[in-house]
C-alpha cells in the first residue's frame, strides 16, 4: 500500500491505498456536488504576509509551516510557504467574489495536499509531513445556514466512515481546548482504535463564525440597515488520507489487511484449483475457460474481479496472496466444481466457505461481499463499543485508559479541568515504572448524551457536570 521515501514523514501512496482514496473521493465528491459545492483549485504557495493575516491562531501552527526561501542559488525576495491549508490562501479572493447576499452562499471545495511538517513521529497514513485531503471552504449570510451545513458535511462524513470505511464513529463536538482555535465551534467524528485504545480524529467540520470574514473583510450589504454592511459566517471542513490508516488498524488481522468491498480495489479473486498432473490437458484448458468465464460474469455484474491464472505459482500461495493484501472474496473453481456447475467462495474476514451455482453467480457474489460489508462494520462497532467505558469516579479513570478503553465521563466542560486531567492520566499506574504513558485528551462531547443525573460531579473537580465527554489518549 505504501512506500517508503528517503524524506523523513513523506510516503509513496502505491496503487493498493490509492484506490481505496479514489472511491472515498468519488463518494464525498458526488455528494457535495449534490449539496451545490463547486470544486476549485488555489496555489500551492503562500506569501508570509498572507499567511500571518490570521496571527492569532497560526501562532500555535507556526513550527508546523514548511518554507520556500530560494529558487536556484538565488534567494526569494519574500519566503513563501507550502500551503498547511488554505484560509489565508482562498479568503482574499472570496473577498473579491463576495459583495451582495446574491453572491451567497458561495460553496467551494478542492482536493488536493498539503504540507504540514510536524515533529512528532511520522506514521505512514497517520502522521505524514504531506497528504491528500479535501477541504472545503462555505460562505453563508446567516448562522442558522452555516450551523445547518456543518452538521450536513459531518454526516457525509460519518457514512464516508461507517459506510465505506466499515469504521464506527461518534460525532460530536471539540471542546474550547481541542477545537480549531480560528474557529467558532468543531465538530468531529472520532473513532476509537481497540488495538491500542486510542482515539483517533476522523474528519473535522468547522463553523468558522465571522471570525475569518472579519480578518479578510468579506462584507456584504446589510438589507436590514440600510447603508451598512456585515460580515458572512463562514464553514471550513476536511477529510484526509488518514481514512485509509483508521480503516487499516481497525480491520487488519494476522493474515494482513482486510479490505472492506466497498473500497477494495480487487473485491473477488478467482483461484483455480486441483490442477493436478493427473489432470489431462483437455481437462485443465476447460478448467481454464471455466475461470475466465467466471471471471466475465463477475465483472459483467459490475464486481472488481481478477481470475488469477498464473501458472508459475501454487493455489496456496495465491491464497497468501491476496489474503495478505485484503481482497475480500476468493471464489476457488476446481475440476469438481467445473462438473457440478459451481464455486466455492471464501471470505476473508471469517474464512467461512460456501458453495454455489455458478448460475447468477454475479448476484451471489454481490450478497455475499454485502454480507462481509456489514459484518464488519457490525463486528468493528462491537469491539468499539467494548473499548468505550463510561465512569463517573476518578478512580476508574487512569485504570480504564490502561485497559485500552476511552473514557466517557460526566464532565465540568472547563479547560483548566482538562488540562488537569490530561495530566493527572499522564501518570503510569503501574508501579513497575512501565515508561510515562500519555495524558488522556477530549475527543469530543458526543451528540448523544446519556442523561445527566441531578447534582452529577465532573469526574475530576468538585464542580457540577454539564456534559458527558469521551475523553481517550490520541493519535
Ligand atoms: O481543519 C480544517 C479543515 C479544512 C480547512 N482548514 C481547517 C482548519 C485547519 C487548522 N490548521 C491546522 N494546521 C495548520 C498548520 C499550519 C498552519 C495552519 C494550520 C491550520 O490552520
Amino acid at each position: 500500500m505504501i512506500e517508503y521515501y528517503d524524506i523523513s514523514g513523506c510516503y509513496i501512496l502505491r496503487p493498493w491505498a490509492c484506490s481505496v482514496w479514489d472511491h472515498i473521493r468519488d463518494f464525498f465528491d458526488r455528494e457535495i456536488k449534490l449539496l451545490g459545492v463547486e470544486n476549485a483549485y488555489f496555489p500551492m504557495f503562500v506569501s508570509k504576509s498572507a499567511l500571518e493575516k490570521e496571527a492569532d491562531h497560526i501562532a500555535d501552527f507556526a513550527p508546523e509551516v514548511a518554507w520556500v526561501t530560494k529558487s536556484g542559488q538565488s534567494d526569494l525576495a519574500e519566503p513563501i510557504a507550502l500551503r498547511p491549508t488554505s484560509e489565508t490562501i482562498m479568503y482574499p479572493s472570496f473577498a473579491k467574489w463576495i459583495r451582495s447576499h446574491r453572491d451567497l452562499p458561495l460553496k467551494i471545495n478542492q482536493w488536493a495536499n498539503v504540507v504540514r511538517w510536524e515533529f512528532k513521529n511520522p506514521t505512514p497514513f497517520l502522521r505524514t509531513r504531506e497528504f491528500l485531503w479535501q477541504e472545503g471552504h462555505t460562505a453563508y449570510e446567516t448562522k442558522p445556514e452555516a450551523d445547518k451545513e456543518v452538521l450536513q458535511i459531518l454526516e457525509l462524513y460519518r457514512r464516508v466512515y461507517e459506510e465505506y470505511l466499515a469504521v464506527p464513529v461518534i460525532k460530536g463536538k471539540k471542546s474550547e481546548k481541542e477545537k480549531f482555535a480560528g474557529g467558532l465551534y468543531t465538530t468531529t467524528v472520532e473513532a476509537i482504535i481497540p488495538s491500542t485504545g486510542r482515539g483517533v480524529q476522523g474528519a473535522t467540520s468547522h463553523n468558522l463564525g465571522q471570525n475569518f470574514s472579519k480578518m479578510f473583510d468579506i462584507l456584504i450589504e446589510d438589507n436590514d440597515r440600510p447603508g451598512q454592511k456585515k460580515h458572512v459566517w463562514q464553514n471550513s471542513w476536511g477529510l484526509t488520507t488518514r481514512t485509509i490508516g483508521v480503516m487499516i488498524m481497525l480491520h487488519g488481522d494476522n493474515k494482513g489487511l482486510v479490505l472492506p468491498p466497498r473500497v477494495a480495489s480487487l473485491q473477488a479473486v478467482i483461484v483455480p484449483c486441483g490442477i493436478t498432473a493427473s489432470l489431462s490437458e483437455a481437462d485443465r484448458a476447460a478448467l481454464m475457460a471455466y475461470g475466465k468465464q467466471v471471471e466475465d460474469a463477475l465483472r459483467a455484474g459490475g464486481i472488481r474481479v481478477k481470475f488469477d491464472d498464473r501458472d508459475n505459482y501454487t493455489p496456496g500461495y495465491k491464497f497468501n496472496h491476496w489474503e495478505l493484501r485484503g481482497v475480500p472474496l476468493r471464489i476457488e473453481v476446481g475440476p469438481r466444481d467445473m462438473k457440478n456447475k459451481q464455486i466455492v467462495a471464501v471470505r476473508r474476514d471469517t474464512g467461512e466457505k460456501t458453495s454455489h451455482s455458478v448460475d447468477n453467480i454475479a448476484t451471489t457474489a454481490k450478497t455475499l461481499l454485502t454480507t462481509i460489508q456489514d459484518s464488519l462494520l457490525a463486528r468493528a462497532t462491537a469491539v468499539r463499543d467494548a473499548h468505550v467505558r463510561r465512569i463517573e469516579n476518578w478512580e476508574d479513570f487512569v485504570p480504564a485508559l490502561n485497559a485500552k478503553c476511552a473514557v466517557l465521563a460526566p464532565w465540568c466542560d472547563e479547560t483548566p479541568c482538562e488540562e488537569d486531567i490530561k495530566k493527572s492520566s499522564a501518570k503510569v499506574d503501574t508501579d513497575d515504572g512501565s515508561g510515562a504513558a500519555m495524558g488522556a485528551k477530549s475527543l469530543c462531547k458526543p451528540f448523544e448524551q446519556p442523561e445527566l443525573k441531578a447534582g452529577q460531579k465532573c469526574v475530576k473537580c468538585d464542580k457540577p457536570a454539564k456534559v458527558f465527554c469521551l475523553f481517550g489518549r490520541s493519535y
